[in-house]
């Protein structure tokens, strides 16, 4: 499948992906975008041409809509898409609708409904449970039976740039509780799923729905104070440590154009529970990276995530509570086994113990002040053109306090 669109050598955005998103031209409404190369091709102005069958869609601030449609408007528009940008025949007609994504600016490319956020990494959750509750089992013993999660705060989900301010809060002192700006900032590195076409109060979703509910993927940083977490976290989970900004990717990745990177999960043992199998394998031979400045500190590998999406969405759904259009479900930090696969700095740090030390000959603990952390991913197995995610990058501006 090749396109006529110049699109260049290892730029992600090759016609097998096309990402959703939301854009703006200068002094213009957002409207629906689909990313090639390093152009945006406006679908607004696509169903305006006569090109793409339904305009209200795409002539939106918001993918919401689209979601709703389902997979049965999903598909024609996404095969009616590869044809207009393979066939030299549309060449003239759509070439006005295209812009160079450096000339618009990108939004939240839709509107959060619920937000959930797992602990499905296996070396994360043994991580985190050897530094915050050292001399017990790292793992409790529900881990391996079940996905791990919690509700997170969905009016808190920010796009990628949104400046990320320093957080305030309780965390532990010698003699009580101490009030103040985090001195542990940090980030972690997740895929998450946005949810499309809803479901039926009281009816769980199983595993084989995942691909009739859900309409992609974005990249997630979940922003984690971990000094305000560790003192609050007990025993209903985080809450103010992780709910003042979580940023998501600006391009939502179809489930389709991920097809060609299943790879088998990990082995699962002991064997789940029946609503949780998952016939398919789900897997996703993805690699994240983690920059700081411009400086490279760990590509985690999603292909290792112990509990894989269908998972994830059965197990949210089997108590009988239904998705709406904009859940978003992130993974869990993505962590590997190797020290520079790590997806937080707790964990690259070792809760501060061991310092990064960056190629500008700076260390970091935790995040300064001004520094710009960017996470990426891209899906590569060996006879694809790579799958790229973008990027979600964010600032973190000091506390106003
Ligand atoms: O082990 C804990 O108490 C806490 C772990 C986390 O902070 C992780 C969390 O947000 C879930 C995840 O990203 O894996
Ligand atoms: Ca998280
Ligand atoms: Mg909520």
């Amino acid at each position: 499948m090749s396109t006529w669109v110049p699109v260049p050598e290892g730029s992600g955005f090759g016609v097998n992906n096309l990402p959703y998103g939301v854009f703006s031209q200068r002094g213009e409404l957002p409207r629906v975008g689909v990313a090639i190369g390093e152009l945006v091709l406006d679908l607004a102005e696509l169903a305006n041409a006569g090109l793409l069958a339904d305009r209200r869609w795409f002539a939106s601030g918001s993918l919401n809509g689209f979601m709703a449609a389902g997979r049965t408007v999903w598909q024609p528009t996404r095969d009616r898409l590869i044809t207009l940008l393979t066939d030299m025949s549309y060449r003239d007609e759509v070439e006005p609708c295209l812009s160079p994504v450096a000339d618009v600016d990108l939004h939240m490319p839709f509107e959060v409904s619920d937000y959930v956020d797992f602990y499905s990494s296996r070396e994360h959750a043994t991580n985190l449970g050897r530094i915050l509750r050292p001399g017990s089992e790292p793992l409790l013993p529900n881990w391996s039976h079940l996905p791990v999660g919690y509700h997170g705060r969905a009016g808190s989900v920010v796009p990628s740039g949104t400046p990320v301010v320093r957080p305030s809060g309780q965390r532990r002192g010698d003699q009580g509780p101490v009030f103040g700006p985090t001195t542990k900032l940090d980030v972690e590195a997740e895929l998450g799923f946005v949810v499309g076409t809803p479901s039926a109060q009281g009816q769980p979703v199983p595993t084989s729905g995942f691909r009739d509910h859900v309409f992609g993927f974005v990249l997630v940083n979940d922003w984690s104070a971990r000094d305000i977490q560790a003192w609050e976290y007990q025993p209903l989970g985080p809450f103010l440590s992780k709910s003042f900004a979580t940023s998501i990717s600006p391009w939502v990745v179809p489930v389709e154009a991920l097809d060609a990177a299943h790879v088998p999960p990990p082995e699962q043992d002991p064997e789940p529970l029946p609503y949780l199998r998952c016939a398919e394998p789900w897997g996703l031979d993805v690699t994240l990276e983690i920059s700081i400045n411009g400086h490279v500190v760990s590509r985690p590998p999603f292909a290792g995530m112990y509990w894989t999406p269908p998972q994830q969405l059965a197990h949210t759904t089997v108590n009988g509570a239904w998705l709406r259009t904009g859940d978003l479900l992130a993974s869990g930090t993505v962590s590997g086994a190797e020290r520079d696969e790590r997806g937080s700095l707790i964990e690259l740090t070792w809760n501060g113990n061991e310092p990064l030390e960056l190629p500008d000959g700076t260390t970091r603990a935790f995040l300064e002040d001004g520094d710009t952390v960017r996470i990426s991913a891209t899906a590569t197995a060996s006879d694809i053109t790579p799958i790229g995610f973008g990027d979600v990058v964010g600032t973190v501006y000091p506390s106003p306090s």
